[in-house]
């Protein structure tokens, strides 16, 4: 792997065979492209087949191993076949990134039944099917390390409360998990991102590009994170390094929550170089410069 600079040293996955859900873009690619520059042989899993064998290609461009197994993660026989899949094609899963996600915004009134159930499949019921059939695959007999990717929506946040709710709800399966499954040497973690500029940011309708470029003034550290910094934590929670963490939920998110509106702020530092990443997509949302 040539051009993808990591923090933590080569070779810390090799042998270890990592499911990446939603692996096909955004903090799901760059995490992959994370974990196989550290020699991890990656899975890919989401719904768009040509997304997938887009990152495919990239990491075994860059030397790296990884398969595609296009799925819906709110499908149960799907889930279950695509882990036995993994299986038959690596033949063990070490690390499961529990990533696939993602809304629509709209205020709590006009969401209907059917699009709240769309989103809780999706952030909720999906990752929890995609952790168990790995459990009772592979990880209930063999260990294993799983990291599910929540939402920094403490205390509610306006447009997503069908997907606060089921974040809310997989902060504490994470927990559960955490316990219930520690006796079979599998840790269970979360990670939290705040504003990060993905591309999945991208997908958020025109009128909210202000919005989005606006919300920096309003993390303390003065800006929005990277894909790459997201995907940073996430290898941590699964490496040796976090061998004794396990129920707890990370937050990635330059201190967001922290900030207090009525206070002046400190001044951020200037944003990172892309250029220091670069495998991670720039969002057009926030535009050039
Ligand atoms: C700090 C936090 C910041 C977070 C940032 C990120 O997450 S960035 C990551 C960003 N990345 C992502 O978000 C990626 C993943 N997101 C997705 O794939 C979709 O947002 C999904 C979760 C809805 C699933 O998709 P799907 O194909 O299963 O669903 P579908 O399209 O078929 O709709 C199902 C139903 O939902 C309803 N409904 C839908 N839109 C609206 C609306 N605007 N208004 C009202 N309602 C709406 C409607 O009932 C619809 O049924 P209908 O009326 O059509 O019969
Ligand atoms: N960017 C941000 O600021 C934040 C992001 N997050 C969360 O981080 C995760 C990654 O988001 P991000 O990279 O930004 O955005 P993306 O939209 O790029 O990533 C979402 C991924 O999830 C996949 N996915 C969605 N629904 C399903 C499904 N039902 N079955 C299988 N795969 C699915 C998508 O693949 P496909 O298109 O092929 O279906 C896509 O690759 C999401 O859970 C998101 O909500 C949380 C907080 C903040």
């Amino acid at each position: 792997m040539s051009s993808y600079r990591s923090a933590f040293r080569p070779g810390l996955f090799d042998g270890q065979v990592v499911i990446v859900t939603g692996g096909g873009s955004g903090i799901g690619r760059c995490t992959a492209h994370e974990l196989a520059s550290l020699g991890a042989k990656v899975a890919l899993l989401g719904r768009n087949p040509d997304k997938l064998e887009t990152v495919r290609a990239e990491i075994e461009g860059e030397g790296g191993e990884a398969a595609c197994f296009p799925l819906d993660i709110r499908e149960e026989p799907a889930v279950e076949a695509a882990v036995a899949a993994v299986l038959a094609r690596f033949g063990r899963i070490d690390g499961l990134v529990n990533n696939a996600g993602g809304q629509f915004p709209a205020p709590l009134a006009a969401i209907n039944q059917k699009g709240w159930e769309a989103v809780v499949r999706t952030n909720l019921t999906g990752g929890f099917l995609v952790a168990r059939a790995c459990f009772i695959q592979w990880m209930a007999d063999h260990g294993g390390s799983i990291v599910n990717i929540v939402a920094d929506m403490w205390n509610g946040m306006p447009g997503m409360g069908h997907s606060g709710a089921a974040r809310a709800g997989m902060v504490n399966f994470t927990e559960t998990a955490a316990f219930e499954w520690a006796g079979c040497a599998v840790r269970v973690n979360a990670v939290a991102p705040g504003w990060i500029a993905s591309s999945g940011m991208d997908r958020y309708p025109p009128h909210m590009r202000d919005i989005i470029r606006g919300l920096a003034e309003h993390v303390p550290l003065g800006r929005l994170g990277l894909e790459a910094e997201v995907a940073a934590a996430i290898t941590f929670l699964l490496s040796p390094a976090a061998a004794f963490i396990s129920g707890t939920t990370l937050r990635v998110d330059g201190a967001a929550p922290n900030f207090k509106p009525h206070w002046p702020a400190a001044k951020g530092k200037p944003a990172p170089e892309w250029d220091a990443f670069p495998l991670a997509s720039k969002p057009s949302v926030l535009g050039e410069g």
